[in-house]
This record gives C-alpha cells, sequence and structure tokens, in this order.
C-alpha cells in the first residue's frame, strides 16, 4: 500500500450501535459480535460504557480478556468515576483504549453541561490526565462538534492533546452538517491547532440526514485518518457513519481516495447479518453493501449485461464483500437471456425446451407471481414437454366461486378445435363445480379415479401442481396442471387428459387404418 495513508476503522457497533436498540445486549451475544467485528480486522473496537451498569463492566472486561486483534475501547464521560470503571474494565486487554468525551457546543454547555467552555475544557483535561494513568491511549471527542464555533474547537482540542490525548475524534453528534462544511471544519482544525500533528484526527458522523457517510468520506479527503463506523450503521436515532459502506467506497475508488483500510471485506456480508439477526434489526433490501438487492439485477437489459460482462451493472463483486454470486432475480422485466442461463445451469440444454413458448409462460407467471424461482422454471420445462401445441382442448377461462355454507359455482370456457364453448355448473367445491362444467361441453364419459394436490414451492404464491387420474372407455390418462390457482391447475389437468383421450383416439384410428390397408393389401 505503498503511497496510499492508512485511514484507520473505529467500530462502535457494542457501543453507539448498542445505544439504538430496544433491548440491551446480552453478556453472551456482545460476546460473539466482539468476535464477528475483531474478524472483520477493525483496528479499534468501542465495546461499551462500563460505569453504566455492572452488565456492561463485565462485557467490556470479557471482551478485553477474550477478544484478541483489535484495540478494545471503553467509553466514559469526563468524570472520574466513569475513567476508572473504564481502566478497570480494560485492564486484560492485549492494547487498550480509554475514550473520553464532553459536549462543546453553546447548546450542550449552556442547557445540558450548564457550564462554560472553559470550565469543560478543564474537566475534559482532567480526565485525559487521568485516563493516562492506564493507558496511554486515549482518544478525546467534543459531542456536538459539528454545532461548536470552529475557534471553540481549536481552543480545547489544542488543551486536549496538550493533557495527553492521542486520537482526537470531531462528532457530528446529531447528523447537522453537510459534506463540504464538515471537511472544514477538519481543515481549519488542521491549519488553526498548533499541535495537531501530535494526534490521530478521527470522525464519528450521525446519519439523521443521512450524510454519515459522505460527510466521513469528506473528512477523510480533508486530513482524518480514522473514522469511527458501526455494522449496518445501526446507532443512535438514524443512526451512525456504517462500516460496511466506508470500507467499499475506500476499496471501490483508490482512483480519487488515495487511502487504505484494513479491513477484511469478505467477512463484510457475514458480519452484517449477524449484528442484523442479533440486534433484531432487519436490513433494508436495497441497503448498500449488504441489503438483499444489493448485488441483485431484476431487468432484462440488466441482467444481459452482468451475464456479458459482470462489471457492467456491478462496481465492486460480491465475493469482495463475503456474498457467493449476484443474484439474478426472474421477474416480469426479465428476457430471454437470463431465462436460458438459469436453464443451463440447471443443467437444461436448448434441445430441451423452446425459448419462445417457455418465455412467454415465464412471462406470463412472473406477472401472477412477482418473482419466478429456479423450481418454477423447471415445472414450466416440464409442462411445455407435456403439452402439444396443436391439442384440440384448451382452456380459454375460468371462473369459479365459493360461499361458506353454499354450493360452489364454476363457468368454464373451452375451445375444441378452435371454437369456444361455455357451460357453467354447481357443485360440492370449486374444482368438481368446474369438472362439472367441462362435462357438460365434452359430453365424453370421464370419471375420475385420483386426484393429487401438491405444492411446487414453499411460500403463499407456491405453484399448484394437479394430477389427476381417469378412465374412459376402460383405459387411464394421467393429466397434469400447473398453475398459482389450484382450481385453474385441476381444470388444466383435465383439459390436458381430453387431449390424451383424444390423441389415444387418433392413434386408434391410425392403427386400424393400418391393419385395414394391410388386410386390404393381403387379399
Ligand atoms: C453522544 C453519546 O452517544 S454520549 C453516550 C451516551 N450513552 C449513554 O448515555 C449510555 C450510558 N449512560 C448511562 O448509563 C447513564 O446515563 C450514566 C450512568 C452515564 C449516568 O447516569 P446518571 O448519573 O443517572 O445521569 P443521567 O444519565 O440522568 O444524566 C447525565 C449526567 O451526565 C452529565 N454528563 C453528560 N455528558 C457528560 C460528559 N461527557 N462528562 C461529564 N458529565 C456529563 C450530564 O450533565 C448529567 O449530569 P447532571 O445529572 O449533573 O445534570
Ligand atoms: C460519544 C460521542 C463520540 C458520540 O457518540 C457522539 O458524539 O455521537
Ligand atoms: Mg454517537
Amino acid at each position: 500500500m505503498s503511497g496510499q495513508d492508512k485511514v484507520w476503522i473505529f467500530d462502535t457497533t457494542l457501543r453507539d450501535g448498542e445505544q439504538a436498540l430496544r433491548a440491551s445486549l446480552s453478556h453472551k451475544q456482545k460476546i460473539q459480535l466482539a468476535h464477528a467485528i475483531a474478524r472483520l480486522n477493525v483496528d479499534v473496537m468501542e465495546v461499551g460504557f462500563p460505569v453504566s451498569s455492572p452488565g456492561d463492566f463485565e462485557s467490556v472486561h470479557s471482551i478485553a480478556t477474550q477478544v484478541k486483534g483489535p484495540i478494545i475501547c471503553g467509553l466514559a464521560r469526563a468524570v472520574s468515576a466513569d475513567i476508572e470503571a473504564c481502566g478497570q474494565a480494560l485492564a486484560n486487554a492485549e492494547r487498550r483504549r480509554i475514550h473520553t468525551f464532553i459536549a462543546t457546543s453553546p447548546l450542550h454547555l449552556q442547557y445540558k453541561l450548564r457550564r462554560t467552555l472553559e470550565q469543560a475544557t478543564e474537566q475534559a483535561v482532567a480526565a485525559i490526565q487521568l485516563a493516562r494513568r492506564y493507558t496511554d491511549d486515549v482518544e478525546f471527542s467534543c459531542e456536538d462538534a459539528g454545532r461548536t464555533p470552529i475557534d471553540d474547537l481549536c481552543r480545547i482540542v489544542e488543551a486536549a492533546i496538550k493533557a495527553g490525548a492521542r486520537t482526537i475524534n470531531i462528532p457530528d453528534t446529531v447528523g447537522y452538517t453537510i459534506p463540504n462544511e464538515f471537511a472544514r471544519i477538519i481543515t481549519d482544525l488542521r491549519n488553526k491547532v498548533p499541535n495537531i500533528d501530535q494526534a490521530i484526527l478521527s470522525v464519528h458522523c450521525h446519519n439523521d440526514l443521512g450524510l454519515a457517510v459522505a460527510n466521513s468520506i469528506s473528512a477523510v479527503q480533508a486530513g482524518a485518518r480514522q473514522i469511527e463506523c458501526t455494522v449496518n450503521g445501526i446507532g443512535e436515532r438514524a443512526g451512525n457513519c456504517s462500516l460496511e459502506e466506508v470500507a467499499m467506497i475506500i476499496k471501490t475508488r483508490p482512483d480519487i481516495l488515495p487511502f487504505y483500510t484494513d479491513i477484511k471485506s469478505t467477512e463484510i456480508y457475514r458480519s452484517s447479518h449477524l449484528v442484523s439477526q442479533i440486534c433484531h434489526m432487519p436490513i433494508q433490501p436495497n441497503k448498500a453493501i449488504v441489503g438483499e438487492n444489493a448485488f441483485a439485477h431484476s431487468s432484462g437489459i440488466h441482467q444481459d449485461g452482468v451475464l456479458k460482462a459482470q462489471n457492467t451493472y456491478e462496481i465492486m463483486s460480491p465475493e469482495q464483500v463475503g456474498i457467493r454470486q449476484n443474484e439474478l432475480n426472474l421477474t416480469s422485466r426479465s428476457g430471454r437471456a437470463v431465462i436460458q442461463h438459469r436453464l443451463s445451469e440447471m443443467g437444461y440444454t436448448s434441445e430441451d425446451y423452446n425459448l419462445d413458448e417457455i418465455y412467454k409462460a415465464f412471462v406470463t407467471l412472473a406477472d401472477q407471481k412477482g418473482r419466478v424461482f429456479d423450481y418454477d422454471l423447471e415445472a414450466l420445462v416440464f409442462f411445455q414437454n407435456l403439452q402439444d401445441t396443436n391439442e384440440p382442448y384448451k382452456l380459454e377461462f375460468l371462473s369459479s366461486s365459493t360461499h361458506t355454507g353454499h354450493v360452489a359455482s364454476a363457468t368454464v370456457g373451452i375451445s375444441i378445435n378452435g371454437q369456444t364453448h361455455t357451460e357453467a355448473a354447481t357443485g360440492n367445491g370449486p374444482v368438481e363445480a368446474s369438472f362439472q362444467a367441462i362435462q357438460r361441453i365434452v359430453g365424453t364419459d370421464v370419471k375420475m379415479v385420483d386426484f393429487n394436490l401438491q405444492a411446487k414451492g414453499s411460500g403463499e404464491d407456491a405453484l399448484g401442481q394437479v394430477d389427476i387420474i381417469a378412465e374412459h372407455q376402460g383405459r387411464r390418462y394421467h393429466g397434469a396442471g400447473l398453475a398459482t390457482d389450484i382450481v385453474r391447475s385441476s381444470v388444466l389437468a383435465y383439459v390436458h387428459v381430453l387431449n390424451l383421450i383424444e390423441r389415444s383416439k387418433q392413434v386408434d384410428a391410425a392403427k386400424q387404418a393400418r391393419r385395414l390397408s394391410e388386410s386390404q393389401t393381403e387379399k
């Protein structure tokens, strides 16, 4: 990575992230998450606020004892009791950091702390000096820095560095700033604070206006070298800067961002899903990097492009973030290219099906179901192979209704050699009513011997496959029908039987004609 500056990744999922949860995490859950975050290879992980409760103290203590790799950090107000609890909780860590903070904006000073900036500065200096007794690695944050006049900020930052803080964190606590404004704060600090080179400048952005990631990246461009963030961006209110987003921005755009992080990006997907699951915080499908749709392509033109060259529509590969492969969603916006690709992945060759016919059936099904799955496609191929397009009987329309406590009724339209016939009937259920209507149309004596209904797929929108065994003039026929509506599947299965009967009549007639011509030839 020569010629590139490292950006430190400070993860605060277990501290700021945890603040956002409806219920605190258990000790065991925190340990599990801490291991996952360490696997991401973050530089620092802030894992709690030890003074806040005996449980939090214990979690920080256990993580500091067990989790190796990153620097383990705890948060403390600029209060002796907080610093002491933090120092004790972190005692077993291989490398430990105490993070202390005080608010610096006029609003917070006046209403929350009821102190002047000078008093807050004195309190911060004392806290940093106390923290230095526990570790050389002390971080100081100016809470609500985003709304602090720059000269006030410069004054307290200079005093904090002098007191021994080695990282100066600039939080946009309420997510108020916009990128060039926030970058300006970093530039001003670098230009105006005489001892600024003795500390690493860090940023901690909140997402109230959806700008946490943009502000963090702008700050790095202005000279910050540590980003505080959380997995999935969880945190107070609208959350914090998202770890996976900043890590992948820096990885994906080295052309304009000459920086690197040590994040192991292939761990991103796994840790993101673990955080979501343990914290009961679902990931929105369109969430950058880790959302269900982040690497899914739904429209035909995109799918065709991705099949030809992945980077036509992917600026990073799913493998880079630990997703095995991209997903090509099959919807009514998909085209032939992706259907052919999927079928070939399932082992079908182009001789096994007629692409145009399958595509027509696919689009109809996709309109009904929204999304078509592999097993649906497979069923379409199966049914295409079962049906002959020149069949004499075709289902033209079907309408059925049921009312609890009343007989069901159905109206069925069947075309026979191109001419449509319609009948209505009643029955104990919509399937029986439809079958009665068909009987009236065709007049053929068909006796149902067996009826089997099977769901193809697992969701509410699963296709229903109906298989029937029917008897006609001593012969048995197997008919099958597939549709999202099971009455329709049943009627299609019946129509299939009628076509098989018709075909066997034709075969019989052909045999008889052959026999006749053979016997005439013999004479
Ligand atoms: C921006 C952030 O995310 S900051 C971190 C926020 N996280 C948390 O608050 C979670 C952990 N917090 C807690 O468990 C509790 O709030 C505790 C243990 C810290 C304090 O509990 P309590 O003593 O009951 O105080 P309470 O929470 O009601 O109020 C906070 C007090 O801390 C003071 N305070 C706030 N920030 C600081 C600070 N950085 N340094 C010193 N004092 C501070 C407030 O002025 C207030 O003091 P007051 O009661 O004298 O007015
Ligand atoms: C404690 C500080 C860093 C914080 O979380 C904030 O200001 O948002
Ligand atoms: Mg915060």
